[in-house]
């Protein structure tokens, strides 16, 4: 049955996905920055899409990842519905902090909500999926997932589509967003297509040691398996400034970290707030003598993910 209400404002929160060695299968929901959307069911079929950011993103529903998102849930909703969609981003696009999931995220919770929730959340992302495709040109869900279940999430498939929620213990999460602009799409293009042996090896032992940290809250196996010998090293030269505000930033403590997502992010774990803090600082310190624009975040773990925050 559908929701009566004139509309309801969403929370989409930031996430940072692959968490160094899971490239494509695990991320992350973070506290902090969050996108808000205001959502309102229309009378006539289709979606209308306008901003009260400065982004300039497009408001065409098959260009912005919100409006593909929603054709999608459409497609397989029983009646004709239409959506009126206000996106106002606090997550800058490009950033590799799932700008374009948490639109994509965002948009589908909220349509369900109008709805009377009819769809599960393994649904869900599976329209905003369609999102991913339209911003980065493949369907990948290590930022969906987490934006929407919250938490720590791993993609165990995705056709078929398989989620698993891990359970992770608190930690705080340092990152600075460098104010270059990196796209997903030519990120994944200057990518290898094989891989050695040796380093599959050593990379699906992270991965394994990843995911073993986050149940067993062995903080010490988190910061261990935090390694890419993969990913990492072709993507970071896109990044000033990465080598050494990783290396740096395991000086002042900080359990490991490494890319955001595509970048060009780069996030830090930390178990204790003042570690987090100092991490900040040594972000600060190298990015001013760069001479690069950025901001910095001192945020944690979010445990939940998208959610209707208020109806208007
Ligand atoms: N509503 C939207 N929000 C954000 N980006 C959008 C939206 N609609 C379309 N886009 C396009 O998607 C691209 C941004 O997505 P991209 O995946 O490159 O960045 P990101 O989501 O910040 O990074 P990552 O996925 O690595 O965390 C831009 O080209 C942007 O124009
Ligand atoms: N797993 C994706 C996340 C970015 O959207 C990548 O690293 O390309």
């Amino acid at each position: 049955m559908a929701n009566e209400l004139k509309g309801v404002q969403v929370f989409a929160p930031a996430t940072v996905a692959n968490l160094v060695c899971g490239f494509d299968v695990l991320g992350m929901a973070l506290q902090q920055p969050q996108d808000v959307m205001t959502m309102r069911l229309r009378k006539e079929p289709g979606i209308v899409i306008s901003h009260a950011d400065g982004y300039d993103l497009p408001v065409e529903p098959e260009k912005n990842v919100a409006g593909a998102s929603l054709l999608a849930l459409m497609e397989e909703y029983s009646e004709k519905v239409g959506f009126e969609v206000i996106i106002d981003k606090r997550i800058k696009p490009g950033s590799g902090l799932g700008s374009s999931a948490a639109s994509s995220a965002g948009a589908v919770v909220g349509a369900n909500y109008l709805l009377g929730n009819p769809f599960s959340k393994e649904d869900l992302v599976r329209f905003a999926m369609n999102g991913e495709k339209v911003a980065s040109g493949v369907k990948h869900a290590d930022n969906i997932a987490p934006c929407i279940y919250g938490g720590v999430t791993l993609i165990q498939s995705i056709f078929p589509l398989n989620i698993v929620q891990l359970t992770a213990p608190p930690m705080y999460v340092t990152v600075v967003h460098p104010q270059i602009e990196v796209r997903t799409s030519d990120a994944r293009q200057i990518l290898r297509k094989e891989v050695q042996l040796k380093a599959a090896i050593k990379q699906w032992g992270n991965i394994a040691g990843l995911v073993a940290g986050f149940l067993k809250n062995d903080y010490d196996l988190i910061g261990r398996s935090l390694e890419d010998v993969i990913i990492e090293p072709v993507r970071s030269i896109l990044i000033p400034g990465f080598d050494e505000v990783k290396k740096k930033s395991k000086e002042a403590g900080a359990l490991g970290g490494g890319i955001s997502g595509s970048g060009p992010s780069i996030f830090m774990l930390s178990k204790e707030e003042y570690v987090a803090k100092g991490v900040e600082d040594v972000m600060i310190d190298v990015y001013t003598r760069l001479g690069i624009e950025f901001k910095t975040y001192v945020t944690m773990i979010n445990y939940e993910g998208a959610k209707v925050v208020s109806e208007k």
